[in-house]
């Protein structure tokens, strides 16, 4: 460390415009204010008509606009960092740097497929960082032949990859992203070498897709390797002993590269499964990978990743140190999240899946208050912190160096040695998954583990560089969206239900501000109540000719018209500022509809079941890849609606109602001849109901004009038909 001025590795900003932010902000709740207001001072007398339904809508209208002062904690205080990696480099050699540990975790070959998972190992495997420093452990929780063939066939391939990606300054280090990309634009490399690498990519592809596609992996390649032999004793994927395969070992000087450096170490880890033993989803196999590399390489620093979050920098692990290796501001720093980005995302963003205000506004918001939630991956942790560390003022960090290659083990008694720790009763009678490691019990194991670190007295940074450090896959159905933001939504709503809530609460370890910011999420799934009532009541209202809210004449429909369109065209301006378009956001306030309404119900539903202790956890994947005709639909963002799930039935319910009510009131219309009289009188309402109708256009054509395979079932279609027209005529009947 050469000069003795202090100079910092990272820097934090404020956010530019933060008083105008707040000025606006405290207007619109003023706003709000008077709106709760009217609806409080004109309750119906008991006995009166409409009392009820307007008590109701007082309730969604308070949970609205406390909600809406929830997410003001995620813009109150956003800030961004930035980061000066050159003097990291100076400042420390290559041996004094820390290991890095990369886990993979991949679940299921067929929804992930190991062609996709080897092209996100071999980008991280190529990182610009020291190889003897460097380990990549992926976790095969499907413990299947196929994911470890490739993963062998990975690593001989790995032998070429690295050593080009070096030599020719690659910038994508995943080989189908670099040789989809040299597709698009003109390539003005060396061609005889790229040929070479793409015809070697080429056939390991082919190899690894032939096995996939035959569901068996070649004879000559069982015979060749012992690595298969762990599978003899194996039954099922639910129920095998530890699978542990240490495919390079980065510390033996002969696992060199064709180029005769280094290579990285890679292990594949498939933990013992017993059906009678709780394995804890991706959580337990975190947990897995933390014993397992502990014994390994031991890096001080680990990276989690999902199987499909590819590399897109390769300086990445430079970005990450810069918060941790500061000499003055580290030592409180938990771990540094990076967004997700997503490479399959279309133009408008269908489904909504880029989460593009989350990313560019909200966690920068946290950030602001103590550091964002930890999002499972795309996340750089320190190891002891993770495994349970307390924070203590001033606690220093040592980059320890081990050199333990004297007196080194063989492979094979390494992996012997270590299989233990990843068998299935190993955690009994421990601390894992509740003190240590990531905490079980929880669908987003990842969000209750980063807020049990933070609530320890650790900070987590937020860092979001213009080029996107990781890339991954977004769901691309709407079925499959939906049920992600249930698993999502379902999770986060167990941590407001937990009985440490309320205690983390009255312990305010976190500041007030990251607390609202994490029950703002937390409470995602509360947000259906409200919204179900909303999207159902005022529209039969209308239908019946009641009136819910002011009149174009009385003063009160000021504060009604300003919230709301205050509220829109704020969200269009932040969405587009975080490079979304106009159509971009009206999707996203369609999806937004459906996840509240479908999504968020049964989630609201199965999490206090589950709180009651009556249900378990469960995690379902996201395929992460879909059929050639719905992938079509995808490009095309055409909305696809060809599942069965009751899902779609409550959404197209709601659709159709919503349509019924539309028309009924145009009827009306039409027989009354008198369009302003009732414009006068209901206008927010026939706002509501067509604006209702205008966001559910792609519904009704899957319902009623589509014929391709992404249209409503009929099933659905009927049951939603025949459930409107009952709620319609009941309501209008009975009411
Ligand atoms: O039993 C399991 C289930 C899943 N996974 C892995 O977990 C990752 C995430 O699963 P995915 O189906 O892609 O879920 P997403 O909703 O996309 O994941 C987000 O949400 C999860 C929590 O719900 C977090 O764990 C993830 O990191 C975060 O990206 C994948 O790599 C899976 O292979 C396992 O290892 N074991
Ligand atoms: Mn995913």
């Amino acid at each position: 460390m050469g000069s003795d001025k202090y100079m910092p590795l990272f820097e934090t900003k404020r956010a530019k415009g933060r008083v105008l932010y707040r000025l606006f902000a405290g207007t619109l709740f003023t706003g709000i204010c008077f709106i709760w207001a009217y609806r409080v001072g004109n309750i119906p007398k008991r006995g009166e008509d409409g009392r009820w339904v307007w008590i109701g809508l007082l309730g969604a209208e308070l949970w609205f606009g406390f909600y809406w002062v929830l997410t003001q904690a995620l813009r109150w205080n956003r800030v961004y960092r930035c980061i000066f990696k050159d003097r990291l480099s100076q400042r420390y050699g290559e041996e004094d740097l820390p290991g890095v540990d990369i886990f993979v975790c991949t679940a299921d070959s067929t929804v992930e497929p190991p062609i996709m998972v080897m092209n996100t190992v071999l980008s991280v495997m190529a990182y610009d960082y020291p190889a003897k420093k460097l380990s990549v452990y992926l976790s095969d929780d499907g413990g299947s032949k196929l994911t470890f063939y490739a993963l062998l066939e990975a690593s001989k391939f790995a032998r070429h990859w690295i050593p080009y990606c070096k030599k020719f300054k690659v910038e994508h280090r995943s080989p189908a992203a670099y040789f989809a990309s040299l597709s698009k634009s003109n390539h003005h490399g060396d061609t005889r070498n790229l040929a070479d690498i793409k015809k070697l990519y080429e056939e390991m592809e082919d190899r690894i897709e032939t096995a996939t596609k035959l569901g068996r992996i070649p004879e000559e390649a069982y015979l060749k390797h012992r690595g298969f032999s762990q599978w003899d004793s194996y039954s099922s994927r639910h129920d095998h002993d530890t699978i542990i395969q240490i495919l390079i070992d980065g510390k033996d000087p002969n696992a060199t590269d064709v180029d005769g450096c280094a290579l990285p170490t890679l292990v594949y880890l498939a933990r013992e499964k017993r059906p009678q033993h709780p394995h804890h989803f991706k959580a337990g196999a975190m947990n897995a990978l933390i014993r397992v590399s502990s014994n390994i390489s031991n890096g001080q620093i680990i990276l989690t990743l999902d199987c499909d979050m590819y590399s897109n920098n390769s300086l990445c692990i430079w970005d990450a140190l810069c918060f941790f290796m500061d000499i003055e501001k580290s030592h409180d720093i938990a771990f540094v999240q990076f967004p997700q980005a997503f490479e399959n995302t279309t133009k408008n963003d269908t489904y909504g899946g880029s989460l593009l205000v989350p990313y560019n506004v909200e966690l920068h918001g946290m950030d602001g208050l103590g550091g964002p939630l930890y999002i499972g991956t795309c996340c750089f942790h320190r190891r002891d912190v993770l495994c349970g560390r307390k924070f203590t003022k001033g606690c220093k960090f040592q980059w320890k160096i081990d050199d333990d290659n004297k007196g080194r083990k063989s492979i094979q008694e390494l992996e012997e040695e270590t299989k233990p720790l990843a068998s299935c009763t190993y955690e009994q009678n421990t601390e894992w998954g509740n003190e240590m490691g990531l905490k079980y019990g929880c669908a987003v194991e990842d969000v209750v583990t980063g807020l049990s670190i933070q609530c320890k007295g650790w900070k987590s940074v937020y860092f979001n560089p213009e080029k996107k450090a990781f890339l991954g896959v977004a769901p691309t159905t709407l079925a499959q969206a939906l049920v992600q933001h249930k698993r999502w939504s379902e999770g986060h709503l167990q941590i407001l239900l937990s009985k440490h809530s309320l205690e983390r609460f009255v312990q305010a370890k976190i500041s007030l501000g990251l607390q609202l910011g994490y029950i703002c999420y937390n409470s995602w799934s509360v947000n259906c109540l409200a919204t179900l009532y909303y999207s159902i009541i005022p529209s039969l209202c209308l239908l019946k000719g009641i009136s819910l809210y002011p009149q174009v004449s009385d003063p009160w429909f000021m504060p009604f018209a300003c919230v709301i369109s205050a509220k829109y065209i704020y969200s269009l301006i932040e969405f587009l500022c975080c490079g979304g378009t106009i159509l971009g956001w009206w999707n996203e306030q369609r999806i937004w509809l459906y996840k509240r309404t479908s999504s968020y119900l049964f989630a609201f539903i199965d999490a206090i079941l589950k709180t009651l202790a009556f249900t378990n956890v469960t995690f379902l994947i996201t395929p992460k890849v879909t059929d050639e005709d719905a992938s079509q639909r995808y490009e095309k963002e055409i909305m696809d609606f060809g599942a069965s799930t009751p899902m779609f039935t409550i959404i197209a319910t709601l659709a159709m109602l919503n349509f019924f009510c539309f028309a009924g009131m145009v009827m009306k219309v039409i027989m009354d001849a008198n369009v302003f009289k009732l414009f006068e009188e209901m206008p927010l309402q026939i706002l509501l109901c067509g604006a209702l109708v205008l966001i559910n256009l792609p519904l009704y054509q899957g319902l009623f004009l589509r014929k391709d395979k992404g249209k409503v079932p009929s099933s659905i279609t009927v049951k939603s038909f025949v459930l409107a027209l009952l709620a319609c005529s009941s309501f209008t009947f009975l009411y």
